[in-house]
């Protein structure tokens, strides 16, 4: 479970986020939004990425504040743009990467990548250049290297958005069929129809939460001029 209690946050002068209070509970959770309503700082504060200007987040009871390197364990998160967090020159040493700060055996570590390639269909591409992937299967790495390290929450931040139609299916599929607690951040609204809750941020506060026909319902009204 993820709490925030009267979450403030500000870029400089910039007041971003005014006051939230959630209790993110539901297994799967989309949060939309116009460009600019504070959405991916929302994001950003679930796992410690960034801290609130005032207010406490917690996850499972730890607050971001204190325990940040026990959240990102915790927590997963999947940026937009896949360059960002593919790290390692190949596909498998990047799955590797993040195993390599859990202590694992090196034989245990090769099974788990093993596993990953084929279960996320890129075993074909095991020793390419990650740079070298489409777009689609780039995005499917980056999912996969923070899959692979067992995360019981994850956050995406525009997951399909740099997508074409084949690939946001598959990534869509792949997330709605997580079984971890799930935080979207979309503009894509057919994927956050999949949600239990969606929540609508405006101006960085919450305009509508609730089921996700009534949340898009009351989105929509606000964005139709
Ligand atoms: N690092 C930063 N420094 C200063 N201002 C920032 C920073 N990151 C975001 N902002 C500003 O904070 C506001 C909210 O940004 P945020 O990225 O959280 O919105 P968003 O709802 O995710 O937008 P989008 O849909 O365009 O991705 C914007 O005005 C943005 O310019």
């Amino acid at each position: 479970m993820i709490e925030l209690e009267d979450v403030h946050h500000d870029y400089g002068d910039h007041k971003v986020l005014g006051g939230i209070s959630l209790t993110l509970a539901e297994p799967r959770i989309a949060i939309v939004g116009a460009n600019g309503s504070g959405k991916s700082t929302l994001a950003r504060l679930l796992n410690g990425l960034l801290l609130p200007t005032s207010g406490r987040v917690r996850v499972d009871g730890l607050d971001t504040k204190k325990d940040g390197k026990a959240i990102r364990r915790k927590v997963g998160f999947v940026f937009q743009d896949p360059d960002i967090q593919i790290i390692m020159p190949t596909v498998a040493e990047d799955l590797d990467f993040g195993l390599k700060r859990h202590g694992l055996t090196r034989e245990l570590r090769a099974a788990k990548v093993t596993a990953a390639l084929l279960e996320h269909g890129l075993d074909q591409h095991r020793d390419h250049p990650a740079h070298l992937l489409s777009g689609g299967q780039k995005q499917l790495l980056a999912i996969a290297a923070v899959l692979i390290t067992d995360p019981t929450h994850l956050v995406f931040d525009e997951p399909t958005t740099l997508l074409d139609l084949p690939n946001r299916h598959r990534v869509t599929r792949l997330i709605t069929g997580l079984t971890q607690q799930v935080v979207l951040v979309t503009h894509d609204l057919d994927l956050a129809a999949t949600a239990d809750r969606v929540i609508v941020l405006d101006h960085g506060t919450v305009f509508a939460d609730g089921p996700p026909a009534r949340s898009i319902d009351a989105y929509v009204a606000l964005h139709t001029a």
